[in-house]
């Protein structure tokens, strides 16, 4: 039925997995539907992808170590081993060598795949891989009866059978640790664990783990000297073990009776289930139960009278004996081998992970050191960037203020304080180079009534005017200024007084335009004193009041004119040109 709904299906690949899955799961079931499923999905080989292909290996594998085709378990699992494309199957194939290192009594091989299959554990791997090592592991270190590490392995899969909640695991984790118990003599605890493992492990048809279990059980029995109840327990072992067709169990199954049969006295059946363990424990090579099965197949022959073949047993009985004692040598040495080599390993793989976080952190701190700098340029920038615009800012506003501390806010030409302090430096420069050094006194006549007429205001627009059209008139070397309310004054270096007459005639000439750029009709005019120094050692304002006493002769003989002054007297005086209009 499985097959046909399987086979139905086959053009996907999903049925395929389902079945591989399906197969995984259903281990240890009943050796006869394994095969036959394995078959059914082996029609279909060429539509596998590579990694159902690994894990059909593995089930190969496995089936193959429960026949006792140990080589070509090995074979299967070896290949398994390097595929490092898949962690998980690499860890069931490292289970799986292990395992069969184990029965084989390759017990360095064993422990080497122990530590090799423990150093690929990650908490990504597949728990049950993770599950599947820690088991082997555990009944490894049991066969080389360590059993403290046996136990901390075991504690391991317990913790993951728990969390992964399959109870088939837990099934086979309940069994090492019953196997242990009885190994370590608690039997007392042992019987108690040994039946509650076999009634979980019925429960969910785990019958390879019912019947292992049957055996150390009919073993507690029989220790206990329930001799019946040992007997029907180990039948029921035998029975289910051979279904399974684990090799390795039926032989410790058979000497399991034969021990119990010897106890009873009963040598011929003692003799014959030993016989039956010898015939299968010689092919696999199980030295400890060998031993104990030519034990008892001297004994029982001893007292069925045939000496031969007591003898014949008692000298297998040394080579296996021998065998023995070699193995628990091998399997100490090789544990310890392996420990070492695993240190050694571990020490290496440590320094290689101290080394390679020390290059990231390396790594890192070089980055933010970069970054840091980074920061820091763009800090310094930044602050430059505006250190810069303050100063740009300030430079301004500095430039501005002294602008305004030069500059009269009425008419925007240079005022009283600055206009003075300017034309100081030009005079001292011109006494220096003794050149003529002219200053013009000027003041605009009958102003008030220009105020008085029409206001204030238009007072305001015709001083404007008159500075503008003073400045228009000068040259660029001469320094023009307001110094009063209506007055004003011209500094002209190196003029002398023809040149400084031709100045005022244009400003003059100037300011007779104002008439025409004011919407009323004013008739502008100014008077103009001069006064004119070349060289000696007039201070600068002795000339400002000669040109001011200059400036109030030009008021009195009538405005509109330009007297220049003369020592003494003031001897040039121009009649205005123009008349004013009020
Ligand atoms: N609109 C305006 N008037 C001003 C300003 N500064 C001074 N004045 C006026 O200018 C006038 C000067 O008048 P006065 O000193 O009598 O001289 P004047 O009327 O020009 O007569 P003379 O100079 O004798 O020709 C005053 O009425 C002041 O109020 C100013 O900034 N704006």
């Amino acid at each position: 039925m499985w097959f046909y709904c399987f086979a139905a299906a086959a053009e996907v690949s999903v049925p395929l997995e389902q079945a591989i899955n399906e197969l995984e799961a259903e281990r240890w079931k009943s050796r006869h539907m394994q095969q036959q499923k394995l078959d059914d999905i082996l029609r279909y080989q060429s539509q596998l992808t590579l990694q159902q292909q690994t894990r059909i290996n593995i089930i190969q594998a496995q089936l193959a170590l429960l026949d006792g085709n140990y080589g070509t378990a090995e074979q299967l699992a070896s290949a398994i081993a390097q595929r490092t494309e898949f962690p998980n199957s690499q860890l069931a194939a490292y289970s799986l060598l292990m395992n069969l290192a184990n029965l084989r009594g390759q017990y360095e091989t064993a422990f080497y795949y122990m530590y090799r299959g423990e150093a690929l554990l990650t908490p990504e791997s597949d728990p049950r891989r993770r599950y599947e090592i820690y088991s082997s592991s555990a009944n490894l270190l049991i066969n080389a009866q360590i059993y403290d590490q046996a136990e901390s392995r075991l504690a391991s899969a317990q913790g993951l059978a728990k969390e992964i909640a399959d109870p088939k695991l837990s099934c086979s984790a309940q069994y090492v640790q019953a196997k242990l118990a009885y190994l370590r003599q608690q039997y007392e605890s042992a019987g108690r664990l040994l039946q509650a493992q076999i009634e979980q492990c019925r429960a969910i048809n785990e019958s390879l783990f019912v019947g292992a279990g049957l055996v150390w059980y009919g073993r507690t029995q029989a220790y206990e000297e329930q001799h019946e109840a040992a007997q029907k327990t180990l039948f029921e072992a035998l029975n289910s073990l051979q279904q399974n067709g684990f090799k390795a169990g039926i032989v410790k199954a058979n000497l399991s009776l034969a021990e119990l049969y010897l106890r009873t006295n009963q040598f011929d059946l003692a003799l014959q289930y030993a016989k039956e363990s010898i015939a299968m424990g010689a092919k696999l090579e199980q030295w400890q139960d060998l031993v104990g099965a030519y034990q008892v197949a001297a004994l029982a022959a001893e007292r069925l009278g045939d000496l031969d073949d007591a003898l014949y047993y008692e000298r297998l009985l040394q080579q296996a004996s021998e065998q023995s004692l070699v193995q628990s040598k091998a399997i100490r040495l090789a544990y310890l081998k392996a420990r070492f080599s695993s240190t050694a390993e571990q020490q290496k793989i440590t320094l290689f992970k101290t080394e390679n976080e020390l290059a990231s952190l390396r790594k890192e701190a070089a980055l933010t050191h970069r970054w840091l700098i980074v920061l820091g340029l763009f800090a310094t920038c930044c602050v430059c960037a505006l250190l810069f615009v303050m100063l740009i800012r300030s430079r301004k506003e500095h430039r501005h203020y002294r602008q305004l501390s030069q500059t009269d806010s009425l008419t925007n030409i240079f005022n009283r304080r600055y206009s003075l302090e300017l034309a100081e430096k030009r005079y001292r420069a011109c006494l220096v180079e003794q050149t003529p050094f002219t200053v013009v006194m000027i003041d605009v006549d009958h102003f008030k009534s220009v105020n008085d007429t029409f206001g204030h205001a238009i007072g305001d627009q015709v001083l404007k005017h008159v500075a503008n059209q003073l400045s228009l008139a000068i040259r660029k070397r001469d320094i023009v200024g307001r110094t009063g309310g209506e007055e004003f004054a011209l500094f002209l270096p190196s003029s002398d007084e023809a040149q400084t007459k031709a100045v005022v005639e244009r400003c003059r000439a100037n300011l007779a335009t104002i008439r025409d750029k004011m919407s009323q009709q004013i008739e502008v005019t100014a008077s103009f004193g001069i006064a004119s120094a070349t060289g000696g050692k007039l201070p600068l304002e002795a000339l400002i009041r000669r040109a001011d006493e200059a400036l109030y002769d030009a008021k009195s003989a009538g405005r509109n004119r330009l007297v220049v002054y003369r020592s003494g007297k003031d001897v040039d005086s121009q009649p205005s040109q123009y008349e004013v209009m009020l």
